[in-house]
């Protein structure tokens, strides 16, 4: 408590303000100065997506947005893991009445945060695997930590990457780029992922990507705000669209895959190997 009130104490001093103040799994914080949001990944061990963490972040935008944010930094409090992607446990022997809803709940976050009218940026301070890579694909600018991998890995799984995570890849590296690293669910290196134009920048730790970060949404200051999003809501329409219209199609084709026999041995396995390597 004494911790919490002093932490609390110095956040106010450098015009740091807490928002979400019933949100545990994420934090969510915004610079008076500059009006810019943070908005942290915190649910430890790899900040996987799972139902109840979808549903902080899908709120937090919506908060950030209702705060009149003029840009949002996405990181993790994990330095080391940015997020393990979707919880491999939502997906394994799932209930279905929850698993449409974590399904439904993905779906609103992406398009939620595909199309904010505030710049993003993804500070990636650990390895995001996946439906990681998705959140940081969905930002404007992508600042990444040296020493960790990126990338869209679903297939080494035995399961796929719907649409909409395929088309946030190649709206970012390209078809050709695309459909090599996806077949072969390529995990990117922090190099490799620049070289591939996958990440904007590397940098030495999340200090140096934070500083980057704002610098980056400093750029857009004497840019009229509406002339801005108008811009990026078009240039965004095609590929948020196709969701928007399918979502129903979109449920019933992962709740199909993702039910196979097959496909729930391959999970099943991969959880296994998942906690041998921890154990080790
Ligand atoms: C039509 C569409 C159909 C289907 C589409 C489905 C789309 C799916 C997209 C996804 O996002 S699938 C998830 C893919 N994620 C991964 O492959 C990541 C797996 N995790 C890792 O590679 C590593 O954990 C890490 C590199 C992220 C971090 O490594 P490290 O820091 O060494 O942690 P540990 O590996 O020791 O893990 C600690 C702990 O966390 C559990 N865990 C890890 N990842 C997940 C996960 N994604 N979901 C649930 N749980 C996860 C791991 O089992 C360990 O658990 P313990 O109980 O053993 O402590």
């Amino acid at each position: 408590m004494a911790l919490l009130c002093f932490q609390s104490l110095r956040m106010l001093r450098s015009g740091i303000r807490c928002m979400s103040q019933n949100a545990q799994l994420v934090s969510l914080t915004v610079n008076d100065k500059t009006g810019v949001a943070t908005l942290s990944l915190q649910r430890p061990p790899v900040n996987s997506l799972n139902l109840e963490l979808l549903t902080e972040i899908s709120s937090a935008l919506t908060e950030a947005t209702d705060n009149n944010s003029r840009g949002l930094i996405l990181t993790s409090t994990n330095d080391g893991v940015f997020s393990a992607g979707l919880d491999i446990l939502e997906m394994y022997k799932p209930n279905l009445d929850r698993v449409k809803e974590f399904w439904t709940k993905l779906q609103e976050t992406w398009i939620k945060l595909y199309q904010t009218a505030y710049p993003t940026v993804a500070v990636i301070n650990g390895h995001s695997p996946a439906g990681g890579c998705l959140l940081a694909l969905s930002c404007e600018h992508r600042i990444m930590v040296k020493n960790f991998t990126i990338g869209l890995n679903e297939t080494r799984l035995g399961i796929v990457a719907p649409p909409w995570f395929i088309a946030s890849m190649v709206n970012v590296i390209g078809q050709r780029q695309s459909e090599r690293a996806l077949t072969l669910g390529h995990m990117f290196t922090t190099e490799e992922a620049k070289n591939v134009g996958l990440i904007d920048e590397i940098v030495q730790n999340k200090a140096e990507g934070t500083t980057q970060a704002e610098a980056f949404i400093q750029k857009f200051a004497k840019i009229p705000f509406q002339a801005r999003s108008l811009t990026k809501t078009w240039l965004r329409n095609k590929t948020v669209e196709s969701l928007v219209k399918n979502r129903e199609d979109d449920l019933n084709m992962f709740l199909q895959v993702v039910t196979q026999p097959n496909a729930q041995e391959s999970l099943g396995h991969y959880i296994q190997s998942l906690k041998n390597k921890a154990t080790k």
